[in-house]
């Protein structure tokens, strides 16, 4: 395993996100021999291989990490470990972690790649954001020697959203506005508790937010979801990429679908098994919308003249094209100096691990051609 050529690969996280893409990380290495998968990591056990010897099997990697006695690694410890390898070295972070992400700068100036769907770490605070940036690798200044950064699932999943907004930036084009639904759980939600033809298919709000999670779509905790933060987040990501300097989720109007009877409870287990003592509201939020014509979904936008983002429920006209979404789809549509009324839209599947994993497993696939 050891050779110039060798890419060392760390993934933290092996949840829905992480095991779809150690799956795809298998089919990856078949075309890429150079890769060699160093540091499996949970959130309480490890996997290492031992230093430029065999790498960890692809193939048994859940058995062998679930037969480990090692405990999670430290994020210095994980630096530490990766530092001691050769050159060409990536930190896949599938986790939620907030430390983890706070880490990115120490790891992008070591010169190790970073490739996430981990939000956190480019929608905290504007000094990590700045730091991320600063300690990434810039082609106007390759002396630096630091480590690339990829994020395109932090924005609706697999989709290309980030790279299409870096296009379009690189390229001289000017970005005026953003909307669109961002979350893949409140699409699902109110693509099956409010469809737009009226159809009675989906169960009470509290069913299909249980299904939602069953299905892989929510945030670790589905309050995250709810609470429109995660909506919020993505914003942030796609404001800061144009050059608002948002501080973060709480400087501007985000709303909550939380019932306020709720906002304490504990835990997320205690919080889903209240949720349904307040089914009522959210039908009378729906029937609202129907008594008027329309349907109700969960929006956000970024109006970047305005350096003015907003993220809540709207009435929409059943044409809308928000209004035809179904599954979890995300639609993102982009109004630039070059797409005046017709926008540039991007609609898919915008959460579930298949399609999470795939884009950081497409971010991979960069980083491998670009250091090779
Ligand atoms: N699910 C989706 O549709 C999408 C998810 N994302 C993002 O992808 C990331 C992963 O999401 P998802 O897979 O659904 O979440 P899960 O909760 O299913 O998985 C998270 C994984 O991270 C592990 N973990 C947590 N903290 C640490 C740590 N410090 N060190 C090592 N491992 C740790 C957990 O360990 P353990 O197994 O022990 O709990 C778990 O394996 C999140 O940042 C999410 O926002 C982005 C777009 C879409
Ligand atoms: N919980 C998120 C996952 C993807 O970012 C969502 O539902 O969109
Ligand atoms: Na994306």
């Amino acid at each position: 395993m050891s050779s110039v050529n060798q890419i060392y690969i760390a993934v933290l996280g092996a949840g829905g996100v992480g095991r779809h893409f150690l799956s795809q990380l298998s089919v990856l290495s078949h075309k890429f021999p150079n890769i060699s998968l160093v540091l499996i990591s949970r959130s309480t056990k490890s996997l290492r291989a031992s230093h430029r010897t065999t790498p960890l099997s692809l193939e048994t990697w859940e058995k062998d990490l679930n037969e480990s006695t090692s405990p999670a690694l430290t994020v210095t410890q994980t630096l530490k470990f990766l530092g001691e390898l050769p050159d060409k070295r990536v930190l896949v972070d599938n986790t939620s972690s907030q430390d983890v992400a706070d880490s990115y700068p120490a790891f992008l100036k070591q010169g190790i790649s970073v490739v996430t769907p981990n939000k956190k770490a480019f929608s905290s605070t504007m000094d990590l954001w700045t730091s991320i940036q600063e300690s990434s690798y810039r082609p106007y200044a390759p002396y630096l020697s630091y480590g690339l950064m990829y994020h395109e699932s932090s924005v609706g999943a697999g989709l290309p959203i980030i790279s299409t907004l870096t296009d379009l930036i690189a390229t001289g084009d000017t970005v005026r506005r953003i909307e669109g639904v961002f979350s893949g759980t409140l699409s699902y939600l109110f693509n099956n508790f409010a469809p737009a033809d009226g159809s009675a298919k989906g169960g009470t709000w509290s069913d299909e937010v249980r299904k939602a999670k069953e299905a892989g779509f929510t945030e670790p905790d589905p309050r995250d979801d709810l609470n429109g933060v995660d909506v919020a987040r993505k914003l942030v990501i796609l404001a800061r990429m144009v050059g608002v300097p948002v501080e973060g989720t709480g400087s501007f109007p985000v709303q909550s679908l939380i019932p306020a009877e709720l906002e304490r409870v504990g835990s997320a287990e205690a919080f889903m098994e209240r949720l349904g003592e307040f089914d009522k509201r959210m039908d009378e939020v729906r029937n609202e919308a129907v008594r008027e014509g329309k349907v109700v979904r969960f929006v956000g936008r970024v109006d970047v003249e305005a350096k003015a983002l907003k993220v809540g429920l709207e009435k929409l006209d059943k044409a809308h094209p928000i209004a035809g979404l179904e599954g979890s789809d995300n639609i993102v549509s982009f109004y630039t100096e070059r797409y005046v009324d017709n926008p540039l839209v991007v609609r898919g599947a915008g959460a579930g691990g298949a399609v999470t994993a795939m884009g950081v497993t497409a971010d991979l696939i960069k980083v491998i051609q670009r250091v090779s």
